[in-house]
């Protein structure tokens, strides 16, 4: 707060309120923290969660009511807000509800502070990486011809559901041409002999996110195609060995995107090479080329290159990986060797 000029901070970034305060509802809370002090605002649907959960002073209201109450110590005093979240609508009750205040819009305080986890941080996103390769290893026999992508990606979901846990996102099962699509999530595609698929999966487990991508061959694949998968897997293998602290991200990425521009394959790579991971999936930091972001120890990353070659296919290979003191550990263990 100090380095941004503020006197205060209104969070409603839901994995911010969470980070700062402990209380898994976000979305219904609101944290403010003043110099010395911070208060947790919630309805009264959480007296009791928020009691357990949080060992924050909690003001249990609905707005306008948090805000007025609030407002009388704030006079006079610059108080930033998350610009990258708050609504038009709900800076104009801010502004409404607090006259006598400057506010000052701020962006990435609390997420920069995410960016290196605590150790029971990177122990929830271990514990979510175990669980989410045990279930790829049971699904793994699933995935052959025959089998319809949306299957395979419910089978997931309900073992991930019986496990205590929920996808972290979406889930991406995108075969043969498919496979193209970064973000293909399950269609009702059904698999055919010789297809690539690329399963990207999390699971989500006490609020931390994991996420990985393998993507196996289902028979013999085409020449064209496994010579793709060997590509990503080198970039993907290099990037995930120079990972230490000092690092910059965006070298990472060069690296990664040199491997494969040198396989002819630099314009398929059609995204970053990764991001951090936690009470989010996609977080601090950016893996991007023009990321500003150096590797610190206690970071988790992603590391995901991939190559996608329109009305042929595609391959995404995807690490998470801690950054120790001295260089990496990959939490993610199912095998690459698939083909
Ligand atoms: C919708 S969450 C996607 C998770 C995935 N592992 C991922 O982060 N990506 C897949 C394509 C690139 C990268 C992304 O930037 O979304």
């Amino acid at each position: 707060m100090a380095r941004a000029g503020l006197d205060a901070v209104w969070i409603s970034d839901p994995a911010n309120v969470r980070a700062v305060s402990g209380f898994s509802s976000g979305k219904d809370g609101k944290v403010l923290v003043t110099q010395g002090a911070a208060t947790l605002y919630t309805d009264a649907r959480y007296t009791v969660q928020a009691a357990e959960e949080s060992p924050l002073d909690a003001f249990i209201a609905r707005p306008p009511a948090t805000l007025e109450h609030a407002a009388p110590g704030l006079a006079g005093l610059r108080v930033g807000f998350e610009a990258d979240h708050l609504t038009v609508a709900a800076l104009e009750d801010l502004r409404d509800h607090w006259p006598q205040v400057t506010l000052v819009g701020v962006q990435g305080l609390v997420q920069s502070l995410r960016a290196v986890k605590t150790p029971g941080e990177i122990q929830a996103v271990r514990d979510a990486q175990a669980l989410a390769d045990r279930v790829f290893a049971e699904v793994r026999p699933l995935i052959e011809a025959g089998a319809r992508e949306l299957d395979l990606a419910s089978e997931i979901e309900l073992r991930l559901r019986r496990a205590g846990a929920q996808s972290a996102f979406d889930l991406i099962v995108a075969s043969g041409p498919r496979g193209a699509m970064p973000h293909g999530v399950a269609s009702d595609r059904v698999i055919q002999d010789g297809d690539l698929v690329t399963v990207d999966m999390g699971a989500q487990l006490r609020g931390y996110h994991s996420d990985m991508t393998r993507t196996v061959a289902v028979g013999t694949p085409g020449a064209e195609m496994a010579r793709v998968y060997r590509a990503v897997l080198e970039a993907e293998e290099a990037a995930v060995r120079a990972v230490k602290p000092g690092v910059r991200a965006a070298d990472l990425d060069r690296l990664a995107r040199d491997i494969l521009t040198g396989h002819g394959l630099g314009e398929a790579f059609a995204h970053s090479l990764g991001h951090g991971v936690g009470l989010e999936v996609h977080e601090a930091p950016s893996l991007r080329g023009t990321s500003d972001d150096v590797l610190q120890p206690g970071m988790i990353i992603t590391i995901e290159p991939g190559a996608y070659l329109p009305g042929v296919g595609g391959v995404r290979i995807e690490d998470l990986v801690l950054v120790t003191e001295d260089g990496y550990e990959v939490l993610s263990v199912s095998p690459k060797e698939l083909l």
